[in-house]
């Protein structure tokens, strides 16, 4: 099956009705809605039920609905659970993820609810990752269920775990965020950088999404609606690159009609790596609009 496509997965607290309402307008490739951090105790049960029925009744369209519950480690979590896959969420997000365990104890009540409703396997998972324990158990954690579709960085809590502070150049991120590609890379599935919540200096965080797509991470964790183009448009590939990847793909097909193994296009050597590269540029070109399915099956 074709790798879902999650360069953007938009936070919103599950507390907020208008937000729940219209967050996919704004086309995130996935709302992850909140009821961990962004939700206060006291709001808890109500975040839960408001979040329930917008699952239920709200037509989300393509966009992705992952809802972030509270830990198991906490009073919230098995019925955060238990409320979320009944409603049919797409994905579970399970912040501050220490152990692989963590993500068993949860895999164990998903299917419990699953067996049930009659539709086992249905619902996946992805981890936060947000302490020095976790990063260093990244490669079992994203090994620790078949759910699994990914695993992200939750920066906050990581810094305050770390006793820095982030700043504007990144650099304590560094080990966490290698560490989480290599992970993810060697389980076979996605990840995602963390959020950024300075909304003020809006080049800083184009810096940013440029230096996290450089390491490899698919997509980015992001607050709010004007966060959504500039990743985007940084994840979306120039005409240049789009026009070279066509010659490729094209000459690959050709190639493989005539039953030649390695080619050559405008010069250069191309082999099964480059032209992997190749389709990942057509698809996000699909994506961002430039190329319809279409064009692609047409080369
Ligand atoms: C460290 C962590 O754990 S991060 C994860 C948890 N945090 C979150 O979920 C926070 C998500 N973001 C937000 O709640 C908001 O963006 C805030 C509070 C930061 C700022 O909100 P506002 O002051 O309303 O921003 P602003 O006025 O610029 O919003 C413009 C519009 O975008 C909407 N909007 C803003 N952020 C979001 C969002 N994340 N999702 C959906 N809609 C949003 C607003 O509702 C508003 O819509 P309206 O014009 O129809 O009223
Ligand atoms: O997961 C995220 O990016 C947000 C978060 O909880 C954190 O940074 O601690
Ligand atoms: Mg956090």
């Amino acid at each position: 099956m074709k790798e879902r496509l999650r360069r953007t997965m938009m936070f919103l607290p599950g507390n907020n009705p208008g937000m729940l309402t219209d967050a996919h307008i704004y086309k995130p490739d996935s709302i992850m809605i909140d009821l961990e951090d962004a939700v206060s105790i006291n709001q808890k049960d109500a975040a839960r039920m408001l979040v329930y029925h917008a699952l239920k009744t709200i037509d989300y369209g393509n966009v992705e609905r992952v809802v972030r519950i509270n830990g198991l480690d906490t009073p919230y979590g098995e019925e955060d659970i238990r409320a979320v896959v009944s409603a049919g969420v797409d994905v579970v997000r399970l912040p501050k993820t220490d152990t692989a365990q963590d993500i068993i104890d949860v895999d164990k009540i998903i299917t419990e609810v699953e067996e049930e409703l009659g539709c086992v396997g249905r619902t996946l998972m992805m981890a936060a990752i947000e302490s020095a324990t976790g990063v260093l158990n990244a490669v079992e954690i994203a090994q620790a269920s078949p759910r699994m579709m990914g695993i992200a960085l939750g920066a906050e809590d990581y810094v305050t775990n770390l006793k820095t502070t982030r700043s504007s150049h990144g650099w304590e991120l560094f080990a966490a965020r290698s560490q989480i590609v290599l992970a993810a890379r060697n389980a076979g599935i996605a990840c995602f950088d963390t959020v950024n919540s300075n909304l003020n200096d809006m080049e800083q965080f184009e810096r940013e999404v440029q230096f996290i797509k450089d390491l490899g991470f698919d997509g980015k964790s992001v607050i709010h609606p004007n966060q959504i183009s500039v990743v985007n448009k940084i994840y979306t590939p120039t005409e240049k690159e789009i026009n070279s990847a066509i010659k490729i793909i094209a000459g690959a097909k050709e190639a493989e009609r005539k039953g030649s193994g390695v080619i050559s296009v405008d010069g250069k050597m191309v082999d099964g790596p480059i032209i992997v590269r190749a389709e990942r540029t057509l698809e996000l070109a699909v994506a961002s609009g430039i190329l319809s399915e279409e064009d692609i099956h047409e080369l």
